[in-house]
């Protein structure tokens, strides 16, 4: 084990490693924007995209061809020298690591790039022992090259054995940021029967009752309303648990079906609901998506902020509208408020508009 003890765990891991963070600083990453650095069509449009999005990942893994992982590799690191990223982040995620390019990945990384890398992906993570490698590692690289802050760890929860050990991934490393959920290599794992990239299943439902006749029989051939429910919803919950529990910060990943608009907004905006605060974008027209799921709405604000006003010094019960509010549902608005605030911070957009939300709407 590489922490033993409390005290040890924000100890650096290598001599001359920046020193790890005590919080893992709130960042606006509602979408995360999945490029491949070796696509020199689509690594041609990374810089034009700087500022439209929270985050700019240069994938390395799945999905680039293995005759283009050194492209790749090396795309990366070209886009990311003649770069200014101003506000947007930049991630990478590099290949999983049982794989014969990961080594390469981090040491061509981290002494080329690693002052401009916010956060590194790390895919198929089986439990802490995979955390504590990457981390030991990254050390080592950081106090080599003279890195002057860490580079933090991104674990994708995409294998049975990983989200069996999701709290201890979490807790694994003061480096770690975050986790997204892996539908599809899950799916895989885990053996079930699915062929998609995240979203619903139409055969994964539940059906109303059978109507009964004027003899009392039930009607099983009658038209009975189905509802869609969603398969990954045990996997996101848990995920969100963890994360909050250690100060990290959970995301939904990739949804496959690229151009069906809808559902994929149904997705992401269960994964919000449910407390992530960001999804993968694949494709430029899901970036939009994501902002818009992951920034609470004008009216959500309103109300949010009524509460607050309402709520004084936070003590006590008050009705708004006919509903109880009290400390707990206080405190959920506040959680709206403080992303509200840090997102209005880089979104002008999205500054205009909650600041027209009238004092009335506030105050009544
Ligand atoms: C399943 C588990 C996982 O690991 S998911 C994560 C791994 N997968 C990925 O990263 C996939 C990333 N996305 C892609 O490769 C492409 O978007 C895919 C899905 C292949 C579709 O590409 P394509 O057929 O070119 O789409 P399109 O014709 O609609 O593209 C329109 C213009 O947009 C561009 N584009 C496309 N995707 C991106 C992207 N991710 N980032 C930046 N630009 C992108 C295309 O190049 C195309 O440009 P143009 O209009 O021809 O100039
Ligand atoms: O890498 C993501 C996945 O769904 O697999
Ligand atoms: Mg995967």
């Amino acid at each position: 084990m590489s922490h033993q003890s409390a005290k040890d765990f924000f100890r650096p891991l290598a001599v001359g490693a920046p020193a790890p963070l005590r919080e893992i600083p709130a960042r606006p990453s509602r979408a995360i924007h999945f490029f491949d650095p070796s696509n020199e069509k689509m690594a041609a449009k990374i810089p034009g995209m700087v500022g439209t999005v929270d985050v700019l990942l240069g994938n390395l893994e799945d999905a680039v061809k293995a005759d283009n992982k050194v492209a790749a590799r090396e795309g990366l690191v070209k886009i990311a020298q003649s770069t200014d990223f101003g506000p947007t982040q930049l991630w990478t995620r590099i290949n999983a690591l049982d794989s014969p390019w990961v080594l390469d990945d981090l040491t061509t990384l981290v002494p080329a790039i690693g002052e401009k890398l916010d956060v590194i992906m790390v895919p198929k993570v089986q439990g802490a022992e995979d955390i504590h490698y990457v981390d030991r590692l990254l050390a080592q690289l950081e106090a080599k090259a003279g890195i002057s802050r860490p580079i933090l760890i991104h674990a994708i929860l995409e294998t049975a054995r990983g989200v069996a050990n999701v709290e201890e991934i979490c807790g694994a490393s003061p480096r770690m940021q975050g986790l997204s959920l892996g539908p599809a290599d899950l799916a895989a794992d885990r053996k079930m029967k699915t062929t998609r990239v995240g979203g619903g299943h139409p055969g994964y439902l539940v059906r109303e009752d059978p109507p009964r006749d004027a003899n009392g029989d039930t009607r099983v051939d009658a038209q009975r309303a189905v509802f869609q429910q969603d398969l990954w919803h045990y996997t996101i919950a848990k995920m969100v648990d963890a994360c909050a529990m250690h100060g990290i910060y959970p995301y939904y990943g990739p949804f496959g079906d690229i151009a069906d608009v809808v559902a994929c907004e149904d997705q992401f905006r269960n994964a919000f609901l449910l407390g992530c605060v960001g999804t993968w974008s694949l494709h430029p027209k899901q970036i939009a998506i994501a902002n818009k799921v992951f920034s609470p709405s004008v009216e959500d604000i309103a109300h949010a902020r009524r509460v607050v006003a309402a709520m004084g010094d936070g003590t006590g019960a008050v009705m708004i509208d006919g509903k109880m509010e009290d400390d707990a549902s206080l405190k959920q608005c506040l959680v709206l408020v403080a992303l509200a605030e840090q997102l209005a911070e880089i979104d002008p957009e999205l500054k205009a508009a909650y600041d027209a939300i009238p004092d009335s709407e506030v105050d009544a």
